[in-house]
């Protein structure tokens, strides 16, 4: 059996890919999956770190001005169908995984067309641009919430979740506090900007650390790659008290598993990990999504008291007020954790796995 996942840009359209990968591997050993990716993307380093191989297409975004990239655009679109087409004649995959992001769009064009089966598996409540174009075209589609035939044809779609890596839930909380060189007596905050690292969060932190340092709280701050210069700096006084800046954590399972509170933008694959590790969290949305669907995807959790939830305008005021007041409350703690665990889909990439091979089935 041979897979094609193709998509990336952001960890959040990249794990999930991985997630059915790795699903895949388990149930076909001998199965042969092939990422394809955007050129200097995430994606071409994440996927190898994972265990898989990744071909890269020249593929980028439409910038939102009237740029000289603008106008090449169609011709690298062009290019990289062609591309794509080339690499399902001589890899000729049984079925093509689409998870959003640039790439996706030129393999699935080229799949449709080449009558190759095709699942589209979409993270958040609002549809991504490749995965609303593509829909018409493709057989499946895989979502993570109700009320997505607003996007997308009703018969091709499938309520499963989203898929989470499995190693995910599965950290040993003396393990993690080792592997981070943290103090078991002592709480640890977890803060994550998702992918790429956020700014507000970045700052609100840079600007927090003395006060978490006097309240004897322990920090894993992830910065994201631009920020992580200046957060570096700005941590290397704590150090000794167990505050640390990080560029971007490969062990995310650890990393929550050390962690007693996170605070945290509200991706969709942040959000659905929240739920299957059960962490108290304070949730920052993103206000530079489209129609706002960090909000929503936070809005999923806070309304069955789940998580907590901070405007990004708000959080330079009043996110380390709540994030020291949870942390010095564990039965509130315990609340939120028992709350989210209901809302987690364990068997999302169990269920998108079993679409797939029905599709590659139906084929043959
Ligand atoms: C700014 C932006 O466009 N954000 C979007 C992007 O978010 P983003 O890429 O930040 O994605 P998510 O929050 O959904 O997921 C982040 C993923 O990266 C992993 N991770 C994160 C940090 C780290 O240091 N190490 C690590 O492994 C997390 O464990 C998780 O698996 O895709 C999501 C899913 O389509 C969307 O909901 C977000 O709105």
């Amino acid at each position: 059996m041979k897979v094609i996942i193709s998509g990336g840009g952001t960890g959040g359209h990249i794990f999930p890919a991985v997630a059915i990968a790795n699903e895949l591997r388990r149930r076909q050993p001998d199965a042969e999956i092939l990422f394809v990716g955007a050129n200097g993307r995430m994606e071409m380093t994440r996927v190898p770190e994972a265990g898989y191989k990744i071909v890269g297409l020249d593929i980028s975004g439409l910038q939102r001005r009237l740029t000289p990239q603008n106008l090449l655009f169609p011709i690298k679109v062009m290019r990289a169908v062609r591309k794509a087409g080339k690499l399902l004649e001589s890899f000729r995959p049984d079925a093509v995984v689409g998870v959003g992001g640039y790439a996706s769009a030129p393999v699935l064009l080229a799949a449709t067309s080449h009558g190759i089966p095709s699942l589209i598996q979409e993270q958040n409540s609002y549809a991504g641009l490749v995965n609303k174009l593509l829909a018409r075209r493709v057989n499946k589609i895989c979502v993570a919430y109700e009320g997505m035939n607003k996007f997308f044809p009703a018969e091709k779609l499938v309520l499963t979740g989203n898929p989470v890596r499995t190693e995910i839930a599965t950290g040993d909380r003396a393990a993690a506090l080792a592997f981070f060189g943290l103090d078991a007596s002592r709480p640890v905050l977890l803060v994550i900007g998702g992918s790429l690292g956020a700014r507000t969060l970045n700052q609100a932190t840079a600007a927090a650390l003395p006060r978490l340092q006097a309240a004897g709280v322990q920090v894993l701050w992830q910065t994201g790659k631009l920020y992580y210069p200046q957060a570096q700096e700005q941590a290397a006084p704590f150090a000794a008290a167990g505050l640390h800046a990080l560029e971007f954590v490969q062990r995310m399972d650890l990393a929550y598993a050390a962690a007693d509170v996170v605070v945290s933008r509200a991706g969709a694959l942040s959000v659905s990990e929240l739920c299957l590790t059960g962490k108290p969290s304070i949730l920052v949305p993103s206000p530079n999504v489209a129609e706002d669907h960090q909000t929503k995807n936070a809005m999923a959790l806070v309304k069955h008291d789940a998580a907590l939830l901070v405007k990004d305008s708000e959080a330079a005021t009043r996110l380390y007020d709540e994030a020291l007041a949870l942390l010095q409350d564990p039965a509130r703690q315990q609340q939120l954790s028992a709350n989210v665990r209901q809302l987690a889909h364990p068997e999302a990439t169990s269920t998108i796995v079993d679409e797939l091979l029905k599709l590659i089935k139906t084929r043959s």
